[in-house]
């Protein structure tokens, strides 16, 4: 997703670094941020934020982190937050590739990741948020039973998943090669899935474990 550049992105950010954080590395404990223990579910690259602040709202009982690394598009998520006043919601400007320089090992319960950028071009795979480097970064910071939770409409980046995970270990389950037809009541579309789905394309789906 390209944003144009906003000149005021990171100020506008910092103005609200209760809910946002721009940082590479933590400062605090996250139980601090959220003022509780419980447990975290993060989405990584999360758009315009329609999931994970849904999510939110629907659950809250668990503590969301949204993960996107364009402040550009961040802006877009904390207005929605800051609107909302989603007080389970906390947001973080940071790569995947720095995901464990943020999380401690086992921290995390959930990995959500939704219509993550195809990159379809062979030279690109190391940059998809499946290839076998980022898996081993979700391993680090996932709790042993935790979950990652993958959509995307993209065939073949579905299809590199499925090989890339297996490959690595994980047991994959619940795989859903149509999402939408017989939609599960409590599918939260993203944007991205709104819109290819739309234009008639299947969305695929599945959950992950490395244990
Ligand atoms: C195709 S968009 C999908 C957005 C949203 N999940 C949706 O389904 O509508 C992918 C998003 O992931 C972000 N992204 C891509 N690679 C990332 C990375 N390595 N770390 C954090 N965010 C990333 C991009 O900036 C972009 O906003």
């Amino acid at each position: 997703m390209r944003m144009r550049n906003k000149p005021w992105a990171e100020e506008y950010l910092l103005d609200h670094d209760a809910i946002v954080s721009i940082g590479d590395e933590r400062k605090q404990q996250i139980t601090d941020w959220f003022g509780n223990n419980q447990p975290i579910h993060i989405e990584v690259g999360s758009g315009m934020g329609r999931f994970i602040t849904e999510m939110a709202k629907h659950n809250p009982h668990i503590n969301y982190i949204g993960i996107e690394r364009d402040k550009n598009v961040m802006i877009r998520i904390v207005e929605k937050a800051v609107e909302q006043n989603i007080e389970n919601l906390r947001l973080l400007t940071l790569d995947a590739e720095k995901l464990p320089e943020y999380f401690q090992d086992g921290e995390v319960s959930r990995i959500y990741l939704n219509f993550s950028d195809p990159w379809p071009k062979t030279r690109h795979a190391k940059r998809r948020l499946t290839h076998e480097n980022f898996l081993k970064l979700y391993k680090q910071v996932l709790a042993e039973d935790g979950e990652i939770h993958f959509k995307t409409d993209n065939q073949h980046l579905f299809e590199f998943s499925l090989e890339s995970m297996s490959q690595f270990g994980m047991k994959l389950k619940n795989i859903n090669l149509d999402l939408h037809t017989n939609e599960p009541e409590d599918n939260i579309k993203t944007e991205y899935e709104e819109k290819f789905s739309n234009r008639g394309f299947r969305i695929n789906r599945l959950e992950a474990t490395f244990k």
